[in-house]
């Protein structure tokens, strides 16, 4: 990979997004954004050895006198608890975090969750740059300052809103990631070509064999198109008052299925979140049809996409349709007057809509 993007996100906290090779060793770049003398590395079982030294240099030769320490905890989805974030938090006061202090969040949209929200939290506010590390969190997680927890009870029910001071995605880090999590990214950038992007959704239709295969040239390519859709959202609407919403395309199914699992992590069979977002939205463009909203055609061109991105389609068999739906009870699009979902009209737009029937949810969920 060897072009450089930026994309700016707008509003009231402008930050950068840095797209592109060997940026977790630049020191130049992180100079800019970096305040004070404490900075907290997070990261997971993973990442950490594949990366923290080097961010560790990194950080040292942009800033001399840094004091750099580093939380690392175990990978997956049932790690992002209020249980890790505590610790997080004591991490912070064992360093003597200021509040000039800096978070690092280097991994995942699990860390990326976890440690801004930490950073969110600690003496009410302090700076955090992302460097994310999957798809999923360069295309998405990284970006817009969603922070949080999860709790048994359902997907980040515990959280803040808390943009990043800069968000730095090197590109070359890809090549560690396996390849299921390679696909659960494209599972959120196909997101962008179904609710915003006509265009991009054939651009990936075209693209789709060279993505699955981590093509550099493809991938950079739709990272920074991902970017610019989010940004452009985030900009105008970023405590989610409106279209913000649309970015939760397949997430009131997809979390619901990920907490009735009881999230991916270490020896479970659960779907992870790009995975159960690729669920996710074919369930709901289903329910769009079922309304007449999408056309049946619409939906299983989707479907079809995301098969060939490698990603599941089909419900996890054992899940009860009803447990779902109480699940999406929970989800935090609903009102006290029911459930709103995220309906597909066809590619690159998509509408929240109130009022869906039960039996028709129950309906779509029965023949998944
Ligand atoms: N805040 C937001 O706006 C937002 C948006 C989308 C998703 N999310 C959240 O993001 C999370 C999912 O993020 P994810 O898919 O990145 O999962 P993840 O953070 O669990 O990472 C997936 C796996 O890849 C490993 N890994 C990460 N980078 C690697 C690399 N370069 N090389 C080798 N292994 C690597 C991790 O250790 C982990 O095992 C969910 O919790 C979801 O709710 C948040
Ligand atoms: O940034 C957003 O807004 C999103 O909805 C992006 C989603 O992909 C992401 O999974 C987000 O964490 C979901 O947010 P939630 O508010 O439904 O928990
Ligand atoms: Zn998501």
């Amino acid at each position: 990979m060897s072009t450089m993007r930026t994309v700016r996100v707008e509003g009231e906290r402008l930050y950068d997004i840095s797209i592109g090779p060997g940026l977790l060793a630049d020191p130049v770049r992180i100079s800019h954004v970096l305040r004070g003398r404490h900075a907290l590395i997070v990261s997971d079982s993973n990442v950490a050895p594949l990366y923290a030294d080097r961010v560790e240099q990194t950080l040292h030769a942009a800033r001399a006198g840094m004091q750099v320490a580093r939380f690392v905890m175990p990978a997956g989805e049932q790690e992002k608890t209020l249980s890790r974030f505590c610790q997080c938090l004591d991490a912070l006061a064992t360093l003597g975090a200021t509040r000039d202090a800096t978070v690092i969040a280097l991994g995942g949209g699990v860390i990326g969750d976890l440690a801004g929200f930490a950073a969110a939290c600690w003496m009410r506010g302090i700076d955090v740059i992302q460097m994310p590390t999957t798809l999923l969190a360069m295309v998405d997680s990284s970006v817009g300052g969603k922070t949080g927890v999860d709790l048994a009870a359902g997907k980040n029910l515990v959280g803040a809103f808390h943009a990043p001071r800069a968000v730095i995605a090197d590109t070359t880090v890809l090549r560690t990631l396996p390849p299921r999590e390679l696909c659960a990214g494209l599972a959120e950038v196909v997101k962008y070509g179904a609710v915003f992007g006509a265009d991009f959704l054939g651009w990936l239709e075209s693209h789709a064999s060279a993505l699955a295969a981590g093509d550099d040239f493809a991938l950079t390519e739709a990272i920074a198109r991902s970017c610019l859709y989010k940004a452009e959202v985030v900009s105008r609407d970023p405590y989610e008052h409106g279209e913000r919403a649309l970015l939760n395309f397949g997430h009131t199914f997809g979390h619901a299925i990920e907490a009735e699992q009881g999230y991916a992590g270490a020896g479970s069979q659960a779907l992870n979140h790009g995975e159960a977002v690729a669920v996710g939205m074919v369930l709901a463009a289903r329910l769009s049809s079922a309304l007449g909203r999408a056309s049946a055609a619409d939906a299983q061109r989707l479907q079809v996409l995301l098969q060939r991105l490698g990603l599941p389609t089909a419900l996890p068999a054992g899940l009860d349709p009803q447990a779902l739906l109480a699940r999406m009870r929970l989800d935090k699009k609903a009102e006290a007057g029911g459930l709103r979902f995220i309906l597909w009209d066809h590619a690159g737009l998509a509408s929240v809509v109130r009022g869906v029937p039960d039996e028709l949810v129950l309906d779509v969920l029965r023949a998944a």
